[in-house]
């Protein structure tokens, strides 16, 4: 290892001791630079960002825990809902019954590979919401409706799928911010999603110091170390080769 890179190293995991709470600026700037000056695709970054939620998933609700159970992915129509069909991909390879709810589909080449490739491995993509009698069937529910993006309030198309996850006793699972909150604030003021699991992703936002789930993650472990000294995320050290880390409360 260079003198340089043990100096950034250094920096980078003893400057601060609590991991960076990201406004929805500083979130938005460090993905155009990952982009622009570090020249990631989204693909990639996708890949390794879904990933990293179905490892955090299958690691908070063990596959042999949801007794047979399917578990429903409800996909939004930016970047958090692309994570989403990743993470419904790697989801099945690790053994669950994964089905996708995506009622806003993007016509991008990305987005209809990522859906191609989850039907080619007989991922039941849903045309409509499930009722209350058919939601019976799922164990857990895949919240990957909106990222860092979302401009509060929710528009009327999104309201049902949100409703579903507010009012269902199944577990929810968010990826990168419980959806309908606001990035920084939180929660709305007239109640919104409680995730039992959220897994943050490059780094997390302000609103995840108001998350009381049991399990809060962090994924996308594809940083370079000068952006997190830029920024002072201040990131967890990951055990070994794990692609996500539990983060303590
Ligand atoms: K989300």
């Amino acid at each position: 290892m260079k003198f340089s890179e043990i100096a950034v190293r250094k920096v980078y995991t003893t400057s601060r001791k609590m991991v960076k709470y990201l406004q929805q600026q500083e979130a938005i700037d460090i993905d155009v630079s990952l982009f622009n000056d570090y020249k990631f695709s989204v693909d990639q970054l996708m890949e390794l960002a879904g990933l990293s939620c179905a490892t955090a998933i299958a690691k908070a609700f063990p596959v042999k825990n949801l007794q047979s159970k399917s578990v429903l992915i409800c996909c939004g129509p930016g970047n958090n809902g692309g994570d989403g069909l990743v993470c419904a991909r790697h989801m099945k390879l690790f053994g669950f019954k994964t089905e996708i709810f995506y009622p806003k589909r993007v016509d991008k080449l990305l987005y209809n590979n990522l859906l191609h490739q989850c039907d080619s491995m007989d991922i039941p993509i849903l045309e409509k919401l499930p009722g209350n009698q058919e939601i019976a069937k799922y164990g857990l529910l895949v919240d990957a409706l909106f990222g860092f993006s979302f401009k509060p309030p929710v528009r009327t198309e999104f309201v049902p799928v949100i409703e579903l996850m507010k009012s269902s006793t199944i577990p929810v699972a968010s990826i990168d911010i419980p959806s309908g909150w606001d990035i920084e604030k939180g929660e709305p003021s007239e109640g919104g999603i409680k995730p039992e699991l959220l897994i943050s992703l490059t780094a997390p936002k302000m609103c995840a110091k108001k998350f009381e789930g049991k399990y809060h993650y962090l994924g996308g472990r594809f940083v370079p170390p000068k952006l997190a000294q830029k920024y002072d995320l201040c990131l967890p050290e990951y055990p070994d080769t794990d692609c996500c880390v539990l983060l303590k409360k």
